[in-house]
């Protein structure tokens, strides 16, 4: 990808600027009125976003997370698609196993348009079609556009088109890695009242009554969900509000000490520094999409 060709075609001074991020991966830098945000077109993944009046990015990075080709880069948010978590099945023609949260997080997404609009905004459009090479992993054709408004919240739109002849269904999520002072001071709210599966006691389904705190390795896919989350972060004194749309369910991951230090890209003292609040359709919430046909999952990130 070529970044000086990527700022003729979409580049505008100070505002909206293509460049070589970590690794050598095109990003697109945007700096407006309102916020400042880093999107990496590899993975179509957004990297950061900070309101103008926040002093910590609402984004967690690893310092280890991977910047390469074939690799995903902890932190963000990834996408996952158009499955979420391990793969059942082997891949139909290698036999190999399928790659965890799909194959778009590891790909080179395209730009669509970059745009300021007439209120200050800025809008991204990002999307990634089938190839040859993914219909060898997952044979459907389609057509997934990630909208990225940066205002003085960030809006996330994830459209999934069929564009083949025949059905599909999918699993997905904003897998969003959210900066946090110390997770163990966080507050989840919205959560209250919901039934989840706990993915560290082989899938058992459990029940949250009050907010969520973190205190253990915690993964869980919950459902039955209200659409509104609020994460209270005492250390960075913000609270951070969830609008979703299109989700059936939220996860909540984080890999807590024992995790972190397993994990390669993260390091040890990592697990305090983020909860993933995953807006997500997941295990047997499938979306079936039939040809001709979109499915929208939609998520707003604010301080309130
Ligand atoms: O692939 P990543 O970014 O390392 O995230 C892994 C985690 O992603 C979470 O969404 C899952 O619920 C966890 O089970 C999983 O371990």
């Amino acid at each position: 990808m070529n970044i000086q060709q990527l700022n003729t075609d979409f580049g505008i001074e100070n505002q909206i600027l293509c460049v070589a991020g970590k690794g050598g991966l095109p990003c697109i830098q945007v700096n407006n009125a309102k916020a400042s945000a880093l999107i990496s077109i590899y993975a179509g993944q957004v990297l950061s976003f900070k309101p103008v009046n926040q002093t910590e990015d609402f984004m967690f990075i690893s310092e280890n997370a991977y910047f390469a080709e074939g690799k995903a880069a902890k932190g963000g948010v990834p996408i996952c698609w158009p499955w979420f978590g391990a793969a059942t099945e082997l891949d139909h023609i290698t036999q190999e196993k399928k790659p965890d949260h799909g194959f778009v997080r590891t790909r080179f997404w395209s730009v669509v348009t970059a745009e300021m609009l007439d209120n200050g905004d800025t809008k991204i459009v990002l999307e990634i079609s089938d190839t040859e090479e993914t219909r060898k992993i997952w044979p459907y054709s389609f057509n997934l556009i990630l909208e990225i408004l940066i205002s003085d919240s960030l809006t996330l739109q994830l459209t999934t088109r069929n564009t083949g002849k025949q059905p599909f269904s999918i699993t997905e999520a904003l897998h969003t890695y959210l900066n946090v002072g110390d997770v163990t001071q966080v507050e989840v709210l919205g959560l209250e009242n919901t039934e989840y599966l706990d993915k560290n006691s082989g899938f058992a389904k459990a029940y949250q009554a009050g907010v969520v705190k973190i205190f253990e390795p915690t993964d869980r896919i919950h459902s039955a969900i209200t659409h509104q989350l609020i994460l209270a972060d005492p250390d960075f004194n913000r609270k951070i509000k969830i609008s979703s749309s299109g989700n059936q369910n939220v996860v909540v991951w984080n890999p807590w000490i024992e995790g972190a230090t397993t994990v390669q890209d993260l390091d040890k003292d990592d697990y305090k520094r983020f909860i993933c609040l995953e807006v997500a359709n997941a295990a047997g919430h499938d979306v079936e999409i039939k040809p001709n046909c979109e499915s929208r999952l939609k998520a707003n990130y604010s301080v309130i």
